[in-house]
């Protein structure tokens, strides 16, 4: 093992100079000590502030901590104080209150009206929104920001999941991101959170000095979103939709009758304002990222995208003999993208190497011993690094850092089945992803449209580097140009 990439301790402080020295490339930094540490290490802070984190990657101990000792490793309180804005949702809780909820969004996320809503959001928004921004910026010969594109895609979609109302991000005239960027700031901040001693931000928030200020301010511009949605649905024929003649089942409307989600006037409480604050962050950025980092591993991989239009050819012939207008552009149904395999394979290739949720966090209730040997104590904090996960040889084998679809493919062309605790993208056990099916059947249709209707460049000299954040965001978005593709 290469000792080199271990951080230095020193007295007093532990090892937080060398995590200030290397915040900025946090994930690959951490990426190289669990390699040179056989996948597990413990990271000690200065010595007075009780910073201390049990990191692991190693799939035996994921599956004891998310699967077989599940109610052993809860979220914790401290987790709950670190995304605050979430407040007692889902995201935050432990316990009973979480089964319940889950429960609810279990069975909200299996209704057929929710699911056709959802599944017409998506499609609307490629026709009338995703295709004609390629369409114009493939005419203007200006390169687009896909990272940002896809930031606007998911905010609409989403939005209209949850409450039934269209914010408009992704029309022409391309409004200020100022929502998004609050729920960057609510992540950004979280990680900074992990950063520091707990005492160190939690004055900081008192004071409301830097980051913490900042995410003051974020917090307060997505309650006053929230507002505006419930409002605007309130007032309009907008979540009857005229185009579809039928009732839309919005999210929303499951909690508004309610009485865990109302005050004594049957208005949304606290606890509404954090589950429709959390239904956004669950939905949105994890899909938006999980595309654009796909795309960069497309336009590096100009064979694999040969490859995906392969499996699309024979869909889109069809449809070009039989469909007629729309700028000659084909729109692949969900229904139809859903069982190609190579898809899919490119699709998780690339969320094995970028999760969108980079590291998961969990507390030890009572002292345990981990398969990987370790002791942990009851009160410790245990950070799982899903980024490092897909790059440890022992997990992947030795080309595990390149982007090879083909791995996902078994000899008999079927998709290869991974087990969660390896591929922990959507997280696992009790607690796994409950959009994951949704969002992959989602993801797969919109990129098939993408993929087929156009060819991506990037711009050469363009760095793509993840920032430090608790979600896997490109520092300087992924810059490429458009060319509207000519198919016979
Ligand atoms: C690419 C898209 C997505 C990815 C990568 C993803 C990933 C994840 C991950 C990692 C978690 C665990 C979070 C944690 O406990 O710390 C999670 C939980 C969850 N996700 Fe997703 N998600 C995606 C899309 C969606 C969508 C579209 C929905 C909503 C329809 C959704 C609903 C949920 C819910 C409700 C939970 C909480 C489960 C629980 O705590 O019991 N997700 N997701």
């Amino acid at each position: 093992s290469n000792m080199a990439a271990l951080p230095r301790e020193w007295p007093l402080v532990g090892m937080f100079p060398s995590l200030v020295a290397n915040l900025h490339r946090f994930h690959d930094y951490s990426t190289a000590f669990l390699a040179a540490s056989g996948g597990s290490f413990v990271f000690r802070g200065p010595s007075l502030s009780g910073m201390r984190f049990f990191f692991t990657c190693d799939p035996a101990n994921i599956r004891h901590i998310f699967v077989s000792n599940f109610t052993n490793y809860p979220k914790g309180v401290e987790f709950a104080a670190i995304f605050d804005i979430m407040g007692d949702s889902f995201f935050n809780a432990d316990g009973e209150s979480w089964r319940r909820q889950r429960e609810k969004v279990q069975h909200l996320v299996s209704s057929p009206q929710l699911l056709t809503y959802m599944a017409w959001c998506c499609r609307d928004k490629v026709e009338d929104g995703l295709l004609p921004f390629l369409s114009r910026s493939s005419h203007a010969e200006v390169p687009i920001d896909i990272q940002e594109l896809f930031t606007r895609f998911t905010f609409d979609m989403t939005a209209r999941s949850v409450f039934g109302v269209d914010p408009g991000l992704l029309s022409v005239d391309m409004p200020p991101l100022t929502v998004p960027n609050a729920m960057e700031a609510v992540m950004d901040v979280g990680f900074f959170r992990h950063t520091v001693p707990a005492s160190c931000w939690r004055f900081m928030k008192r004071v409301k000095v830097g980051p913490e200020r900042q995410l003051a301010a974020a917090q307060l511009e997505l309650r006053r979103f929230v507002a505006e949605m419930l409002e605007k649905r309130r007032d309009g024929p907008v979540h009857v939709d005229e185009v579809r003649e039928e009732r839309n089942e919005e999210i929303v409307s499951s909690y508004l009758h309610d009485p865990e989600y109302s005050d004594e006037n049957g208005r949304p409480n606290a606890f509404l304002y954090a589950t429709l604050i959390n239904y956004m962050f669950a939905g949105r950025d994890t899909a938006g990222m999980s595309m654009t980092w796909f795309f960069y591993n497309l336009i590096k991989h100009p064979h694999v995208v040969s490859a995906i239009r392969v499996e699309l050819a024979p869909i889109a012939m069809h449809k070009a003999a039989t469909s007629t207008g729309n700028n000659h552009m084909v729109i692949f149904d969900p229904e139809e993208t859903k069982p190609l395999v190579y898809l899919q394979a490119a699709l998780f290739e690339s969320m094995r190497l970028y999760p969108p949720g980079p590291i998961e966090r969990k507390t030890v209730m009572a002292d345990d011993v981990l398969p990987s040997g370790h002791r942990v104590q009851r009160g410790e904090t245990i950070l799982i690094a899903l980024y490092s996960m897909g790059r440890m040889e022992g997990v992947w084998g030795e080309d595990c850092h390149e982007y090879r679809p083909e791995r996902w493919v078994k000899e008999d062309g079927k998709l290869l089945h991974v087990p969660s605790y390896k591929f922990l993208a959507f997280n696992a056990g009790a607690r796994s992803c409950l959009g994951k099916h949704i969002s992959v059947v989602q993801m797969k249709s919109v990129i098939a449209a993408m993929v087929w209707n156009f060819d991506f460049e990037m711009l050469t000299r363009h760095v793509v580097e993840p920032k430090p954040s608790v979600v896997l965001k490109m520092k300087n978005g992924l810059l490429a140009k458009v060319h509207k593709r000519r198919v016979e």
